[in-house]
């Protein structure tokens, strides 16, 4: 595994009405797809909302391959998609993907070939010339995963990127991100399927109430149940 593509120490953010984030440390490293599993309300997406510099801690330091998160040099580098697929109602699948590119700053003689790439990795050819308006979920799904990796980022921050996917859909972003991680890129993905985080990830970390409270083997079987019993003596040392 190679160096830290996202880093996060002692990050904090809290909320009037909820337990934000209190403490955080995480590594997503090269090579890596990094799992944030936990349950509603345990602060994954407030934590990868503040590893991409679209909210500020109150306390503790982010990193996007050793820099300041939210620079143009570190936003060149990550893709992201948090809180839901990004893309202009009214443009088509392409001109989406051309504009990603553009905002990303794909050099311009290559935007074309990068957006016929993602385009084809993610079976997106049928529905190119479609406005997003009109996209089913899971197209749109595939759309916003497109804008997230059209500029090929060294790290990537995707929150419940399986909600919505058809199986076919399912395989297609796997082998997407097996490959990416396989480059080179750190890939971090939260979400609630803990079958689907079992053939993805690499390492699996559990957020409970805003903290990191233990990791899964993603191999080993049993997988909801250890869960469970990481949240629940979490929960019973709070208790205390
Ligand atoms: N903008 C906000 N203002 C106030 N509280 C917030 C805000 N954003 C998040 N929270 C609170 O912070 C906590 C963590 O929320 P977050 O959305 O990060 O959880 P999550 O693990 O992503 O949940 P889910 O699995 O439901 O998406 C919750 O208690 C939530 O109510």
């Amino acid at each position: 595994m190679g160096e830290a593509r996202l880093e996060a120490r002692r990050l904090v953010r809290g909320f009037a009405d909820g337990e934000g984030v209190s403490g955080v440390d995480i590594e997503v490293r090269a090579g890596e797809i990094h799992a944030l599993v936990g349950l509603n309300g345990a602060g994954k997406t407030t934590l990868m909302r503040m590893l991409l510099g679209m909210l500020r801690p109150t306390d503790g330091v982010v990193r996007v391959d050793g820099r300041p998160p939210g620079s143009p040099d570190s936003w060149r580098r990550v893709g992201h998609m948090v809180g839901g697929p990004f893309a202009y109602p009214e443009m088509t699948t392409r001109t989406n993907l051309v504009v990603a590119a553009r905002l990303r700053l794909v050099p311009e003689p290559e935007i074309t070939g990068v957006v016929d790439e993602i385009m084809a990795e993610l079976d997106l050819g049928p529905v190119a010339d479609k406005r997003a308006r009109m996209l089913s979920q899971g197209n749109l799904q595939r759309v916003g995963l497109a804008v997230a990796l059209v500029h090929d980022p060294l790290a990537a921050v995707l929150d419940e990127p399986t909600n919505a996917l058809d199986p076919a859909g399912v395989l297609l972003l796997r082998a997407s991100l097996r490959r990416r991680a396989d480059a080179g890129a750190g890939i971090f993905v939260s979400s609630h399927h803990l079958d689907e985080v079992a053939r993805v990830a690499d390492r699996i970390t559990v957020m409970n109430r805003g903290r990191v409270v233990g990791t899964l083997d993603p191999r080993e079987t049993e997988l909801e149940r250890r869960f469970f019993a990481t949240v629940h003596a979490d929960d019973l040392s709070r208790s205390r």
